[in-house]
């Protein structure tokens, strides 16, 4: 990693997967230009030569910025999640590496939750293989298999952002609501908290996935799970495509067990628009397939153009960490008048004592300084008068232990 006390408005971005244009203007308004948007994901060389520059990267869920990948990308400073999942980086190695990871936990969470509502009343109805009939020509008129939605039991599982605003809709359409979650949540309206997953499952009409991808939440609904479930029953995946087996899926869709589904979310997603489409799913005229647009409407995007472009330019210009998802946080006031030195170290012991014998060493007058750590990673930030910084910088970015320094004046 390159230690660089480089002019901060001289900062590169690469922004990939068409993030909205709002990122553009945001990070303009807050002095930066030097921005590379480019329209989809990359893989491979086309991705490592994309950002082997760059001090700064914004994705959405497509690209993987693996150690590996990390490692090619000597400057990055920092990571934009243009979205709410962070699982396709490798938070603990970009931590390791001084890179703080940020993402938009809310601004999406609102455009999941309304077409979940809409998938259920679909779904309830057999609108999809009444729809994907008339498409080919038939005519199916028949109340068979159609239900209103008032009364039944929607089970939410992670009641988190989304998996609450989702229970609030379902009830003003008259939804019984159940939900489990690893922690003890609080009930919006009505809603219920069932002590295990398999209690939900066997209640439900409606199960609607809203956990995030993790070791525990892999193939969460497997074939067993799936068997749980009430027969005539619904599945809805807004969440990450690992979180449902899908041969088991279409296993008990065959089998008439599962009345429908709608799956926003797959295990392996096309790279582009380009790619095509490939899953066990396709046969079946009763699953709603949707290509990862959850999230994708124009508010939504709009909204985490702003809201993550601002965190990566307060962290460029700032030094503040306030909300990233693998770092120490830090909020950091303005340091007018002075110069900012940002240390990122190994927390190991004694770290704090060689920072400060440093800087008293060097006869140096500290204006403020900020401490946070997290299991592994250290960041202390120090505020010295402008005349001290070379000397600042220098003495703190030769302290064994240090993963990176940066000065910002
Ligand atoms: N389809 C799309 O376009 C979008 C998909 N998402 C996905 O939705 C997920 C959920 O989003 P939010 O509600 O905003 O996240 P959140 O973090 O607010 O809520 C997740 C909830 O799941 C719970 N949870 C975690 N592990 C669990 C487990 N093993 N069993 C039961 N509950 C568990 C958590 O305690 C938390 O309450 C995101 O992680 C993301 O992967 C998010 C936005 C758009
Ligand atoms: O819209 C996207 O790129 C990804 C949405 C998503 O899955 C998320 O926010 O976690």
């Amino acid at each position: 990693m390159q230690n660089s006390p480089l002019h901060h408005f001289d900062f590169r971005f690469v922004l990939l997967e068409g993030i909205h244009a709002t990122a553009v203007e945001t990070l303009a308004t807050s002095g930066y230009s030097r921005v590379d948007a480019r329209p989809g994901a990359l893989t491979g060389d086309e991705l490592l030569h994309a950002i082997a520059d760059a001090d700064f990267v914004g994705i959405r869920s497509r690209t993987r910025l693996t150690e590996e990948v990390l490692r090619h990308a000597p400057k990055l400073l920092g990571i934009g999640c243009f979205c709410i999942g962070t699982n396709q980086v490798d938070l603990e190695a970009a931590a390791l590496l001084g890179i703080p990871v940020f993402n938009a936990p809310f601004s999406n969470t609102r455009s999941v939750a309304e077409l979940v509502l809409a998938e259920i009343v679909m779904l309830m109805r057999g609108i999809p293989e009444k729809n994907a009939l008339l498409h080919r020509g038939g005519w199916m008129k028949s109340a068979s298999n159609s239900w209103e939605i008032r009364g039944k039991t929607l089970g939410i599982v992670g009641y988190g952002h989304i998996g609450t605003q989702v229970g609030v809709l379902a009830e003003h359409f008259g939804m019984k609501v159940v939900y489990h979650d690893i922690e003890a949540k609080l009930s919006l309206g009505n809603a219920h908290q069932l002590g295990s997953l398999d209690e939900l499952l066997a209640a439900s009409d409606v199960v609607s996935l809203h956990v995030p991808e993790t070791p525990a939440t892999r193939n969460m609904m497997d074939g067993t799970r799936l068997g749980a479930m009430k027969p005539g029953s619904f599945l809805i995946n807004a969440s990450r495509g690992t979180v449902v087996d899908i041969d088991a899926l279409a296993d008990a869709l065959a089998s008439g067990h599962l009345l429908g589904a709608a799956i926003d979310v797959f295990p392996a997603e096309p790279k582009s628009n380009d790619e095509p489409f490939v899953s066990p799913l396709l046969r079946f005229d009763n699953v709603i397939l949707t290509p990862h647009i959850g999230g994708s409407t124009a508010e939504a995007q709009a909204n985490i153009g702003r809201e993550v472009a601002a965190k990566l330019a307060r962290y460029a210009n700032n030094g503040s960490t306030v909300s990233a998802v693998n770092f120490p946080e830090v909020s950091l006031p303005a340091h007018e008048g002075q110069c900012r030195v940002l240390h990122i170290h190994h927390n190991v012991p004694g770290m704090l004592a060689r920072i400060n014998d440093r800087i008293s060493q060097a006869g140096l007058n500290i204006v403020a300084q900020y401490l946070q750590t997290t299991q592994h990673v250290g960041y202390v930030v120090i505020d010295v008068d402008a005349e001290a910084r070379q000397v600042a910088f220098d003495e703190l970015n030769a302290i064994d232990g240090t993963i990176r320094c940066r000065l910002i004046c």
